[in-house]
């Protein structure tokens, strides 16, 4: 399928705009290989290259990145056939030139020639002269003979991963593992949290929206974020809507102190604090915090901030009222937001931080008055991140239990809740509206 995407300034352009404004497919092919260190994610890599383009050319770095991720197990299944990775350092590098020349070949709007002809001169601008006619030859011949469809595949096949497809299979059956695969490789749509959650209505009314049940306010995408009403005022800020739902259920806890633990940037602590409860932000990343303080700078709330690992907190930390911990996690719910994850994420990743889960939820134990309650939540679809985390921790915890979330809560809406009383929310809820991302929340209360 042809995604749209808007035209980059041509190889051709004048060479002193060449020289101003660095091309955005070489930039395409930085942000690549430095997504397979697995670290840094792709909105990170964007500011930092997209910085200082010109909107054109961002716009069409990231369609040109979103676009080669989602697509990525059909392109190189696409490649498999005609190229063979050659054995030396290149190798990595070849491979991603070819995916993105084979990304606008089959699935943008960029005409053939200039596909080809681009990838060619990306190639050579990367200082792989020995390779271009080789691209030029791999090129050539998917622009004859077209797609040629792998056998007996559908395409979420191909661009999710084994392991997510196995996994995902395992949990909800095959089933629902097809819904969530294909949903997961869409687009999301534009959620917001509305400061003042009376006048809800007006602002979704004002900005063409609707109010989900949940009530967070619905935009279709592609809106500039800058230029909608209200967001020089501070009057709302974006969350995905199942992000939205943890802290809402906060909402009996005006005047009281709750723990923010992995905070950054802050979706939620804004919530927290427009409920009007005292917010203390914990995260251990200076650079993210740094979001959390412009984010309440700009919706005019206030927090404590607490730069620090929330597992390594001092003995003497004071207790509050209630935690919310948002632990770091796989954010395979996130995929239509974040495409990388298919790249980067992997089994082994995702186990290597279930022992932080199980470390964080112990301190916010520790920080919690006793009848208080702690939430916990991920934005992960992996159920070692999300239900078997909370039935570990009941199981050592015995002073804990389950309180259940309601439909009353969600604005009578129960598709997602499971019969624990967790809340398991899939890509393929709340279909007629777009979607929701995939998304894990608990409500634990502390009896003694
Ligand atoms: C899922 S994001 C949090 C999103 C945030 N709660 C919101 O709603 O905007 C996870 C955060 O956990 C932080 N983090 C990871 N490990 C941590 C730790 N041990 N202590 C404190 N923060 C941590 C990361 O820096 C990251 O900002």
């Amino acid at each position: 399928m042809a995604e749209r995407r808007s035209r980059p300034s041509p190889r051709n352009a004048p060479r002193k705009q060449a020289v101003e404004a660095p091309d955005p497919r070489m930039l395409a092919l930085k942000t690549l290989q430095e997504l397979r260190g697995g670290e840094v994610t792709l909105d990170e890599l964007l500011s930092k290259h997209g910085y200082g383009l010109p909107s054109l050319d961002r716009n069409f770095l990231r369609q040109l990145l979103g676009t080669t991720l989602r697509h990525l197990g059909e392109i190189d299944a696409v490649l498999a056939p005609r190229y063979q990775p050659p054995q030396d350092r290149v190798a990595a590098r070849l491979t991603n030139i070819l995916r993105l020349g084979a990304a606008q070949l089959f699935f943008m709007d960029t005409s053939d020639y200039g596909a080809v002809d681009s990838t060619v001169n990306l190639a050579r601008d990367a200082g792989l002269h020995k390779y271009t006619k080789l691209i030029n030859a791999v090129l050539r011949g998917l622009q004859r003979d077209g797609f040629e469809w792998p056998e007996g595949v559908e395409d979420w096949q191909l661009n999710i991963p084994a392991w997510l497809r196995g996994s995902w299979k395992k949990a909800y059956g095959a089933e629902i593992a097809q819904g969530i695969a294909e949903a997961s490789l869409g687009h999301a749509m534009l959620d917001l949290s509305i400061k003042d959650r009376s006048q809800t209505a007006e602002w979704a009314e004002k900005m063409d929206g609707i109010v989900l049940p949940t009530g967070s306010v619905r935009l279709e995408p592609g809106r500039r974020i800058r230029d909608l009403p209200g967001y020089k005022d501070g009057d709302w800020w974006v969350q995905d809507a199942a992000a939205a739902i943890p802290a809402t259920l906060f909402s009996a806890y005006k005047d009281k102190t709750i723990y923010d633990l992995c905070a950054a940037p802050g979706g939620k602590t804004m919530q927290i604090a427009s409920l009007g409860a005292s917010a203390i932000a914990v995260d251990k990343s200076e650079g993210r915090l740094k979001r959390v303080f412009e984010n309440l700078e700009r919706v005019s709330l206030g927090a404590a901030i607490v730069t620090g690992d929330a597992t390594d907190l001092a003995p003497d930390t004071p207790r509050a009222d209630a935690v919310l911990l948002d632990a770091p996690c796989s954010a395979t719910g996130t995929i239509r937001r974040h495409p990388d994850i298919l790249l980067r994420q992997n089994d082994k990743l995702m186990q290597s931080l279930l022992p932080i889960q199980t470390k964080l939820l112990n301190q916010a134990d520790k920080l919690l008055n006793v009848g208080g309650e702690l939430i916990y939540c991920t934005c992960s679809l992996q159920p070692e991140e999300g239900e078997y985390q909370v039935k570990s921790f009941l199981a050592d915890h015995p002073n804990y239990e389950r309180k259940a979330i309601t439909a009353d809560e969600l604005g009578g809406w129960d598709e997602a809740i499971n019969d624990a009383g967790e809340l398991r929310i899939l890509p393929i809820h709340m279909t007629d509206f777009g979607g929701m991302d995939g998304f894990f929340c608990a409500r634990l209360v502390k009896k003694s």
